[in-house]
């Protein structure tokens, strides 16, 4: 097309658009933009892939859906869900989506290759966490929850299993197709979100009892991993799933020999079966008083994105 006479006004509306696929800077990627490696891991509506950007050399994290697979299961809401919370999040801390595309049969997340895989491998690996370790991995999770909260999106599926280690060992939060988008974003306002229930040794008493969670349930599931990573375990785990509920619903934990005074002091005020009364909630001001808590003495948190993560011994 020629090229636009400049318009008095400024405005750029009336500068012809360019179709995409005549200008290469943004033509829609697809498959065979990607040479594909080895399996990173499966879940049951996907399967991640490690691939590499054919033009730029850049590393991916590819999550595949099938589309029969997710239609005959009823999750074409939860892909929606988590395309574009996705695609709202911007944050260090939070997994980064790059491109979707699709084919006949699939449909294509690229996302950030966070190198050092799940959390989970290393608690399993290390038994627990020392309490410099573990103050710095909960004030990452702080920090992503408290952006997350305020773009009105709930994880509400928190675990060290969607916790992924960067090469970096920086966290990034990742699986967000059952997260839930709150229509009020404003300070206080909490909406309830409805129906899903989490992993069960960290979902919350009131998704439990009243099928709804809300921002304070992903400080409950804080509270559980915070305690697992200096105890080793989830501080509620029965034989079976309605057992777990069952301890959760009734605050039945204890904490081992040895775990730190200041962490258990913590840790009790998250794990708080009235949402409202939890360590956190509240908007910013609850944030801040979290912040606050004396676990988190000597956090620098607004250089926590850029300080050298601890070795985990
Ligand atoms: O929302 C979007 O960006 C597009 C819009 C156009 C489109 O067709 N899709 C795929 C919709 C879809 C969702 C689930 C299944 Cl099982 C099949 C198709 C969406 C899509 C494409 C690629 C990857 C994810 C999604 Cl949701």
């Amino acid at each position: 097309p020629s090229s636009p006479s400049p318009n008095p006004q400024g405005d750029n509306n009336q500068t012809p658009r360019i179709p995409a696929s005549h200008s290469p800077s943004i033509r829609k990627k697809g498959v065979n933009d990607f040479d594909f490696g080895k399996t990173l891991g499966e879940g049951s509506y996907s399967t991640v892939v490690s691939a590499i950007d054919r033009t730029s050399r850049r590393e991916y994290a590819i999550k595949i859906l099938e589309k029969k697979h997710i239609i005959k299961e009823k999750k074409v809401k939860y892909v929606n869900i988590e395309k574009n919370t996705l695609n709202k999040m911007n944050h260090p801390g939070i997994v980064r989506l790059y491109y979707t595309f699709q084919d006949q049969n699939s449909l294509y997340f690229v996302l950030d290759h966070a190198k050092n895989g799940e959390l989970l491998t290393f608690i399993k690996k290390l038994g627990s966490f020392d309490l410099i370790c573990t103050r710095f991995y909960a004030a990452q999770i702080v920090s992503a929850i408290e952006y997350m909260h305020s773009q009105g999106v709930i994880h509400r599926d928190l675990k060290p299993e969607n916790i992924l280690l960067d090469e970096n060992m920086h966290i990034k939060v990742t699986d967000f197709g059952t997260a839930k988008m709150l229509e009020s974003t404003e300070d206080g306002e909490d909406d309830r979100a409805n129906s899903f229930v989490g992993t069960a040794e960290y979902v919350s008493p009131e998704l439990l009892k009243e099928k709804s969670a809300c921002k304070s349930s992903d400080f409950w599931a804080l509270g559980c991993i915070i305690y697992q990573l200096i105890a080793g375990r989830p501080p509620f785990k029965g034989s079976n799933e309605y057992m777990t509920f069952q301890r959760i619903v009734n605050l039945e934990y204890t904490f081992p020999e040895g775990f730190p005074p200041v962490a258990k002091d913590l840790v009790q005020k998250l794990l708080v079966l009235n949402p409202s009364e939890r360590l956190g909630s509240g908007g910013k001001v609850g944030i801040a008083k979290l912040k606050k808590h004396p676990f988190f003495e000597g956090t620098d948190w607004d250089n926590i994105w850029n300080t050298p993560a601890p070795r985990l011994l």
